[in-house]
């Protein structure tokens, strides 16, 4: 069940261009509830101290994670982790992990966690900064388990770009990153995992009240407009 489907989500999410002032209203509150909870203070091996903010985006190859993921931190600044690019820092770097990593990715399959969870970690206790948005992860619900376990938190809002399959795969082709896994039989096999795994994790999330799904057809400007609100109605209070 998606919070789409729900009162809040109908509203933020829905294609009405303008929301009626009373909806808007009901809308804000809302959003301050799920969004405004107590910051997680890291009880893991982050820092007590640290009060954690904390919003995984997740959705398919090419659904625009990363593209919106600039416009939030440069909105709203976060910290921006992409698990994808750290995975490819690893390869770059040359290490034993690496060239495990390097063939994971080349056949679209999903990393063992703990190498993923081991890099998030890093970064994220290096950073001062509390508020993160976590791209690319979980990918499944061994990717969610491992990062509830190793770093002893838990998201307190989850992005979902939902998206056609036709409409990612065109615009995976035209990305040109020179990315190993950017091409047609890789993206065909990284839908297929992505079809098989993702959904555990979406369903996860709604059922705890912290999916916002969001309709990722549109240009990278009016999709962002489709997040802000639920970031505007925050603003101030980390
Ligand atoms: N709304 C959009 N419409 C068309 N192309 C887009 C849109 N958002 C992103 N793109 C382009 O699609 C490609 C994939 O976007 P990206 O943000 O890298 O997705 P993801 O991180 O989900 O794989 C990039 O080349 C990006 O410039
Ligand atoms: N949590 C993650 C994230 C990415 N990956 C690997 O890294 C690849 C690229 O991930 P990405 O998030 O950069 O890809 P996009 O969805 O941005 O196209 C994935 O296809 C996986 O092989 C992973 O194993 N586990
Ligand atoms: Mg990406």
């Amino acid at each position: 069940m998606w919070r789409r489907a729900t009162s809040l989500s109908s509203l933020i999410f829905s294609s009405s261009r303008r929301p009626l002032r009373d909806q808007q209203g009901a809308y804000s509150l809302k959003a301050w509830e799920f969004f405004c909870a107590e910051p997680f203070k890291g009880e893991g091996c982050l820092s007590k101290e640290k009060n954690l903010f904390i919003t995984f985006v997740l959705g398919g190859p090419g659904s625009g994670k990363g593209t919106q993921c600039a416009k939030i931190v440069e909105n709203f600044g976060y910290t921006h982790l992409s698990a994808g690019e750290l995975l490819r820092q690893e390869i770059a770097s040359n290490s034993e992990d690496g060239a495990v990593i390097l063939d994971m990715i080349k056949e679209g399959k999903i990393v063992p966690s703990e190498m993923t969870v081991k890099l998030l970690k890093k970064e994220m206790e290096s950073c001062d900064n509390g508020k993160f948005l976590i791209d690319g992860f979980p990918r499944n619900e061994e990717n969610r388990i491992a990062f509830e376990q190793i770093i002893g938190a838990e998201p307190n809002s989850v992005l979902f770009f939902d998206c056609p399959e036709e409409e990612m795969i065109k615009r995976v082709l035209n990305r040109n990153e020179g990315r190993v896994d950017d091409n047609i039989d890789t993206i065909r096999k990284r839908l297929k995992v992505f079809a098989a795994s993702h959904y555990p994790v979406i369903e996860y999330y709604s059922k705890k009240g912290k999916l916002y799904k969001i309709d990722a057809i549109g240009t990278e400007d009016e999709i962002f407009e489709r997040v802000r609100p639920v970031f505007a109605a925050c603003k101030g209070a980390h």
